[in-house]
């Protein structure tokens, strides 16, 4: 496939030099010597370029007004600007629509580089856009399974929701519990499927970090802010900002989120401008949110901005009916991937899985189905690997030395965290040797540098 790029010089400065270059470097050139011609080009002949090269010379505001309505019909294309030096009003706007600029004279080595990373770039925007596609048709209300009145309440309720706009909304409900799939739905389903879901763990990051992420950075904001970073909040305009585990996020944090929430506005850590937003909140915690407001570790108010619709989903031990429904599909999906063919469960089977309680939910039942389906060797699921008692010793109460590590396998842990966890205590005991740490798990060095790096564990 040929990598399409459009150029677009003023017929004034034109030379054939930048075309000659690019074609040696096997582009498919096409050359425009207006923004006009190149609206043409990109709107009547729907030409879809992966890179534009445009020579703006010295932008007049104008110019950059047709720049960025042209920009709307060259969806998957990455605009590099050629340009004299300009005014910093102008640069910023500039900054905002393209990939990158270069300011002339340039190096054109320099635009050859920029010009890959924008073709990568446009190729990659092109794969999650048919990957966005294939979410939408996957995160429907249907795609909540289960057959309990529960199940159906909720489904229900997500049907609704559909053409409902909506500012905020909580969702409860234990780990595992389809939290973050509900999420999904929601924004894939609903009125702002056509825009961005950007997700993001609040447990996951520290405060000062996860203030920078959501709220982006400009250039020199902090030691370490070498280049301006757009944050979530911008990221998620037009779409749906999913805030999970909100009950962990710092108090001071909370009220900047409420801020942002009510006025739909933000500024940038170490910015001037107002920048408005149009975002949709969807939150998730699993911790009693009234109680960390007892506690004082939550702000009321923001509960109540938040709260204003509120899904609150069911154990799965209290919808236990949805097993019936639940497990076929699940061990279809997993005959699927793994190339299996189990299609019978044993009444001693079943019985173990409606008497047991699910503490991880539906996320445990897939790790337990999951393991159960991957080490068949026939048409039954292998009742030996359900491995579920309702009688483990909470870790918390067992007595271990510091060579020791206890691991549940009751299906709550997958068997790469089972893996990671080994990594992590055998680094802890080998102060981070990573020699040592290798031999004490048998396996070579270079083994052990391999799945440090799969799992991103440093040493120190
Ligand atoms: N009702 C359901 N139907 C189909 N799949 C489900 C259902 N509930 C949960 N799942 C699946 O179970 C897994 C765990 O769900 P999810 O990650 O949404 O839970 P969560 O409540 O967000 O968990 P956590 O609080 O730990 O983040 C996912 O693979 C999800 O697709």
């Amino acid at each position: 496939m040929a990598n399409r790029l459009l150029l677009i010089e003023q017929s004034s400065s034109k030379d054939d030099s930048l075309k000659t270059f690019f074609t040696q470097k096997n582009w498919q050139v096409t050359t425009a010597d207006s923004i006009k011609q190149a609206a043409s080009l990109l709107i009547e002949d729907s030409f879809n370029p992966h890179v534009i090269i445009a020579d703006i010379g010295s932008p007049k505001t104008s110019l950059l007004d047709d720049l960025s309505e042209l920009q709307e019909h060259a969806e998957h294309s990455e605009w590099i600007f050629l340009h004299q030096p300009t005014s910093d009003d102008h640069q910023e706007f500039l900054t905002d629509l393209a990939f990158d600029l270069l300011e002339k004279p340039f190096d054109l080595n320099r635009l050859n580089t920029i010009a890959k990373r924008a073709l990568r770039t446009s190729l990659l925007t092109k794969v999650a856009d048919s990957y966005s596609l294939k979410e939408k048709q996957r995160y429907q209300p249907e795609s909540f399974f289960g057959s309990s009145s529960k199940a159906d309440e909720l489904r229900e309720l997500l049907v609704q929701l559909k053409d409902v706009p909506i500012s905020a909304l909580t969702i409860t409900g234990e780990t595992g519990t389809g939290k973050g799939l509900v999420a999904k739905i929601i924004h894939y389903s609903g009125l702002r499927k056509d825009g961005p879901l950007i997700e993001l763990n609040c447990a996951a990051l520290p405060k000062d970090l996860l203030e920078s992420q959501l709220f982006g950075h400009e250039a020199g904001a902090f030691t370490g802010a070498t280049k301006r970073l757009k944050g979530l909040f911008e990221q998620a305009d037009g779409g749906t900002l999913f805030l999970d585990e909100i009950g962990d996020m710092d108090i001071e944090l909370q009220s900047k989120l409420l801020k942002a929430i009510e006025d739909q506005k933000i500024r940038r850590l170490g910015g001037e401008k107002e920048i408005d937003i149009d975002v949709q909140f969807i939150t998730a915690t699993s911790v009693d949110i009234e109680e960390a407001i007892q506690q004082g570790n939550f702000r009321e108010d923001l509960y109540h901005r938040i709260s204003v619709f509120t899904l609150k989903l069911p154990s799965l031990n209290e919808r236990k009916d949805d097993l019936i429904e639940l497990v076929p599909r699940i061990i279809a999906e997993f005959n699927q991937k793994a190339n299996k063919s189990v299609s019978e469960i044993t009444d001693a089977s079943w019985e173990k899985l409606l008497s047991y309680q699910w503490p991880g939910n539906v996320r445990e039942l897939r790790n337990v189905l999951e393991r159960c389906v991957l080490l068949s060797n026939n048409h039954q699921l292998p009742d030996q690997w359900l491995q579920l008692s309702d009688n483990v010793e909470p870790l918390s109460n067992q007595v271990l030395d510091d060579n020791q590590l206890v691991i549940p396998i009751d299906g709550t842990l997958a068997l790469e965290q089972v893996e990671k966890l080994m990594l992590e205590k055998a680094l802890e005991i080998e102060e981070g040797n990573v020699t040592a740490a290798a031999k004490r798990l048998q396996i070579s060095r270079e083994t052990m540098r391999y799945r440090m790096k799969k799992f991103e564990l440093s040493n120190g």
